[in-house]
C-alpha cells in the first residue's frame, strides 16, 4: 500500500538463514520449489480472488466454488501440471470443493481397495473427470460405528446384480461431500449380502447421476443437507444426502480387493484382512496431520505478524507503546502453537513415511505393520486436529478484536478447520481405537513379544515404571534424554495403571467403557510421546543453513515443556517428576521464549505464505495492518450506502415516535 515493509526492523533481527528454513518446512528443495511457484500462480491470478467469500449467499457461494473448481482444472491442463503441482495448486486455490473428495477420497478408494481390473477401469476415467467420485460412508444414524451401516447391497444370482437399497431413514447417507450436487459416482459402503447372509460392509461403485443431463438415476433421491458452521466457509461443500431404491448395479462393480462374490453368488475372503476395506480412512488420517501444520501454521503466521505490529501500553516518555508480542502471556500463548506448527509439520512427514512403508507392505501381503499404521494414523490424526482447532480460535483471541472480523481470515479457518475434529473419525472414538491397541501391547509384554515400532519404548518397561528424572538445573531439561525418559515413563505409566485397573473387571468390555476417559490420556500421552521423539529425531538429521538447527532445538523443546507444563498433572501423579523439576521446567521453558523472541517474525516468514494464500489483513507480509483495515470496512456492502436501506421504514418511524413520546 505503501511500498513500506512495516516488519522490516522485525526481520532484521532473526539470527538465523530464512531461506534455509524455508527448505526444512517445505521438505525438501524441489518441494519448496513447487510450492513457491504454484502459490505465486494461484495468487497472481483473479480467477482465485477469494476475499468476497463471507459476503456471498450459499447458491452464488457455491456457484462461485464450480467455476473455480472447473478454471482450476482448465489451468492445470493448459500448463501441463504434474499430479504434484496440482495437488498444489488445489490446494493454494484455498477453498473446499467437491475435488477435494473426487481427488482424496474417490480415487484413492477405488487405488486401494480395487482389483487391477477395475482400476484399470474406472481411475483413467476418474482422472480425466470424465466422471466425478465422492465417498460415501456415514448415514443419518450412523457415521463412527460403521460396522452399524444400514445399506443394503443384495446379491442378484439371477441377473448377475447387486441391489443396493436404503431400507430406513437412518440409512440414508449423509455427510458425504461432493455428493450433494455434483458426483456423477460413489464408492458406497454397503452391507453385502448373499443368498441371505450378511458379510458386513463393503465398498461397491455406484453410478448416481446421469452423465447427460446430471439428472440422478432411477431409484436415486440425492440433494444437500443444508448450510454448516460459519458463512462462507464450509459452505462451499456439497455434503450430501442419498437415498437408494432398489439400485442396481452389476457385480463388478463391487471393490473386490479384499473379498469377492462369483458368478454363482459365492463369497470369498482373500488373505488380505478385512481391515483394509478402511484403508481409505488411514490414508486419510494420515493426510490430515500434514493439514494440520498447513492450518495452524497459517493462524500462528497471522497472530505473530499482527503481535508485532500491534502496540497497548508501556509507553515511556511520549515513545511508542510496547509490541503485544512483547508480553510474556502473549508469548506464553503464541509461541508453544508456533512450535507446534513444525512439530506437526515434521510427524506429518513421519507419518507420510510410515503410510509409504505400509502401502508397500501390503503389495506384497505383509500385514504385520497395519496395526500400527491404523493406530498411528488415528491418535496423531486426533491429537493434531484437536490442538489445532483450538490453536486457531487461541489465535484468533491473540490478535483482540481485530481478531473477530473476518478480514482477519481466522473466523473462516477456525469455521473450515475444526469439523477435522470430527470427520474421518470422531477424535475420542480414534483415540479409543490407540487405547485398545496399547492395552493389547502392554498384555503382551510378558509374552516375549518385543514391542516394535511407535511402542518399542515399552521394552524398557521396568526401567519406565521406576526410574526417576535426574532434572536438577533449569538447563537440565534441554536434554533429549530427559524430556524423552519423562515422556515414556508418563506414557507408559498411563497406560500400565489402565491395563491394571482393567484386570478388576470380570468383563474386559465393560471395564474398558467403564475406563474410557482414562484410556483416552493414555492415548494422548502416546500420541504426544510420539509427536516429541519424532522432533527430536529430526533434529539427528543433516540440517543446513546458518542458525537453522538452533531454531528447531529451541521449538523442540518449547513444545516438549509446554506439555510437560501442560499436562504436568499426569507427569506429577505418575511419579515421573517432582514438583521442584515441574518447575525448573516452566523456568526453561520462559528462558526458551526470550530465545525466540527475536527470530518470531523470520519463523513465520519461513512458511512462506502469500498474501493471498494468509488471506488475512492482520497477518500480511507488510504488516501494514490499520490503513488496510480502514480501507476494508468502507468496502463492506453495508457501506454501499451513507443512509441504510430500511432507514425509511424501520429507523425514522422509531425516532418521530420518540420524539412524540419525549413530547407527551
Ligand atoms: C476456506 C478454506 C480455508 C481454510 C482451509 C484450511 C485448512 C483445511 C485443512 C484441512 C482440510 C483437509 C482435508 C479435508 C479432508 C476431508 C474432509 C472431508 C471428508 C471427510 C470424509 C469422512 O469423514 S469419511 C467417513 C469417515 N468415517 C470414519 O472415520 C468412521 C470412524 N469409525 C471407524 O473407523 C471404525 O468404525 C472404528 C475403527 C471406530 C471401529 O471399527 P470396527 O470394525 O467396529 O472395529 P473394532 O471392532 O473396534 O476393531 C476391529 C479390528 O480392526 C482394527 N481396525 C479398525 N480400523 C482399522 C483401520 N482403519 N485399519 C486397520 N485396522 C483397523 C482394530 O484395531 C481392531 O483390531 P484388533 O487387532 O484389535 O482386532
Ligand atoms: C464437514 C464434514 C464432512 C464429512 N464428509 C464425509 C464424507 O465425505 N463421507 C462420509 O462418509 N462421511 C463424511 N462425514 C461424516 C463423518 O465422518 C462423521 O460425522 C464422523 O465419522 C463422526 O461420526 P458421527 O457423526 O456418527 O458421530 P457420533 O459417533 O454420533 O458422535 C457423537 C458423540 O458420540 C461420541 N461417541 C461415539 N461413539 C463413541 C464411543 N464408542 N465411545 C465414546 N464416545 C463415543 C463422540 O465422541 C461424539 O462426542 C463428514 C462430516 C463432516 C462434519
Amino acid at each position: 500500500m505503501d511500498g513500506i515493509d512495516h516488519l522490516a526492523d522485525e526481520r532484521n533481527k532473526a539470527q538465523f538463514d530464512v531461506d534455509a528454513m524455508k527448505i526444512v518446512w517445505a521438505g525438501s528443495r524441489h518441494a519448496f520449489e513447487v510450492s513457491d511457484r504454484i502459490s505465486k500462480l494461484v495468487a497472481a491470478d483473479p480467477g482465485f480472488r477469494k476475499d468476497n467469500r463471507p459476503m456471498l449467499g450459499r447458491n452464488e457461494l457455491f456457484k462461485n466454488t464450480l467455476r473455480k473448481a472447473a478454471y482450476a482444472w482448465k489451468r492445470i491442463i493448459e500448463l501441463h501440471l504434474s499430479e504434484e503441482e496440482a495437488a498444489k495448486l488445489r490446494f493454494y486455490v484455498d477453498e473446499p470443493a467437491y475435488t477435494d473428495l473426487h481427488w482424496g477420497m474417490f480415487v484413492p478408494a477405488i487405488k486401494g481397495q480395487g482389483t487391477e481390473e477395475q482400476q484399470q477401469k474406472w481411475l483413467p476415467l476418474a482422472y480425466k473427470m470424465q466422471i466425478i467420485g465422492c465417498y460415501g460412508q456415514t448415514e443419518l444414524g450412523h457415521g463412527s460405528n460403521v460396522q452399524g451401516l444400514e445399506t443394503t447391497a443384495t446379491f442378484d444370482p439371477q441377473t448377475d446384480e447387486f441391489v443396493i437399497h436404503s431400507p430406513t431413514l437412518t440409512s440414508s447417507k449423509w455427510w458425504p461431500g461432493g455428493l450433494g450436487k455434483v458426483s456423477t459416482h460413489g464408492v458406497i459402503y454397503a452391507r453385502l449380502i448373499t443368498d441371505g447372509r450378511d458379510h458386513g460392509v463393503h465398498g461397491f461403485i455406484v453410478q448416481l447421476r446421469s452423465l447427460e443431463d446430471h439428472s440422478p438415476l432411477p431409484g436415486i433421491t440425492v440433494g444437500d443437507i443444508g448450510m454448516k458452521f460459519g458463512n462462507g466457509a464450509y459452505n462451499t461443500m456439497d455434503n450430501g444426502v442419498l437415498r437408494f431404491d432398489h439400485v442396481r448395479i452389476p457385480r463388478d462393480q463391487m471393490l473386490m480387493r479384499v473379498s469377492q462374490v462369483t458368478r454363482e453368488g459365492k463369497y470369498m475372503q482373500s488373505d488380505v484382512p478385512r481391515q483394509l476395506v478402511y484403508g481409505t480412512m488411514v490414508y486419510v488420517r494420515q493426510t490430515i496431520v500434514a493439514d494440520a501444520s498447513c492450518a495452524l501454521s497459517r493462524a500462528v503466521c497471522i497472530a505473530t505478524r499482527y503481535s508485532a505490529v500491534r502496540r497497548q501500553f508501556g509507553s515511556q516518555d511520549g515513545g511508542p507503546e510496547s509490541q503485544v508480542i512483547d508480553y510474556k502471556t502473549q508469548q506464553n500463548r503464541l509461541f508453544p502453537l508456533l512450535a507446534s506448527a513444525y512439530a506437526f509439520r515434521f510427524v506429518g512427514e513421519w507419518l507420510k513415511w510410515l503410510y509409504t512403508d505400509v502401502t508397500q507392505r501390503l503389495q506384497t501381503n505383509d500385514f504385520s505393520t497395519l496395526p500400527e499404521a491404523h493406530a498411528c494414523t488415528a491418535g496423531l490424526k486426533s491429537v493434531t486436529t484437536t490442538a489445532t482447532a483450538d490453536g486457531i480460535e487461541e489465535c484468533r483471541k491473540l490478535c483482540g478484536g481485530h481478531g473477530y472480523l473476518c478480514t482477519s481470515g481466522l473466523p473462516e479457518l477456525f469455521a473450515v478447520y475444526v469439523p477435522a475434529c470430527t470427520y474421518e473419525g470422531d477424535n475420542i472414538v480414534l483415540l479409543l481405537q490407540v487405547a485398545r491397541f496399547l492395552m493389547k501391547t502392554v498384555s503382551q509384554l510378558g509374552s516375549g513379544k518385543k514391542p516394535v515400532g511407535t511402542t518399542s519404548y515399552m521394552g524398557q518397561i521396568e526401567h519406565l515404571m521406576q526410574c526417576r528424572s535426574n532434572v536438577q538445573r533449569a538447563e537440565d531439561w534441554l536434554k533429549p534424554s530427559a524430556i524423552l525418559e519423562a515422556f515414556e515413563s508418563r506414557a507408559a505409566r498411563m497406560s500400565v495403571a489402565c491395563a491394571q485397573n482393567l484386570t478388576k473387571f470380570t468383563n474386559p468390555e465393560e471395564g474398558f467403557a467403564e475406563l474410557s476417559a482414562d484410556l483416552v490420556e493414555a492415548a494422548v500421552a502416546h500420541c504426544q510421546l510420539i509427536i516429541v521423539s519424532k522432533f527430536i529425531e529430526k533434529l539427528l538429521q543433516d540440517i543446513p543453513g546458518k542458525g537453522v538447527r538452533e531454531q528447531l532445538e529451541a521449538l523442540c523443546n518449547i513444545y516438549a515443556l509446554f506439555l510437560l507444563h501442560k499436562h504436568q498433572g499426569d507427569f506429577l501423579s505418575t511419579g515421573c517428576i517432582t514438583a521442584k523439576q515441574a518447575s525448573l521446567a516452566n523456568d526453561q521453558l520462559r528462558s526458551l521464549y526470550s530465545q525466540v523472541r527475536p527470530n518470531a517474525i523470520a519463523l513465520v516468514d519461513a512458511f512462506n505464505y502469500t498474501d493471498h494464500f494468509l488471506g488475512s489483513i492482520l497477518g500480511c507480509y507488510d504488516g501494514n495492518v490499520y490503513p488496510k483495515l480502514y480501507e476494508a470496512a468502507w468496502k463492506d456492502p453495508l457501506n454501499d450506502s451513507v443512509v441504510p436501506e430500511g432507514y425509511h421504514e424501520y429507523i425514522r418511524p422509531l425516532l418521530k415516535q420518540n420524539l412524540r413520546t419525549a413530547r407527551l
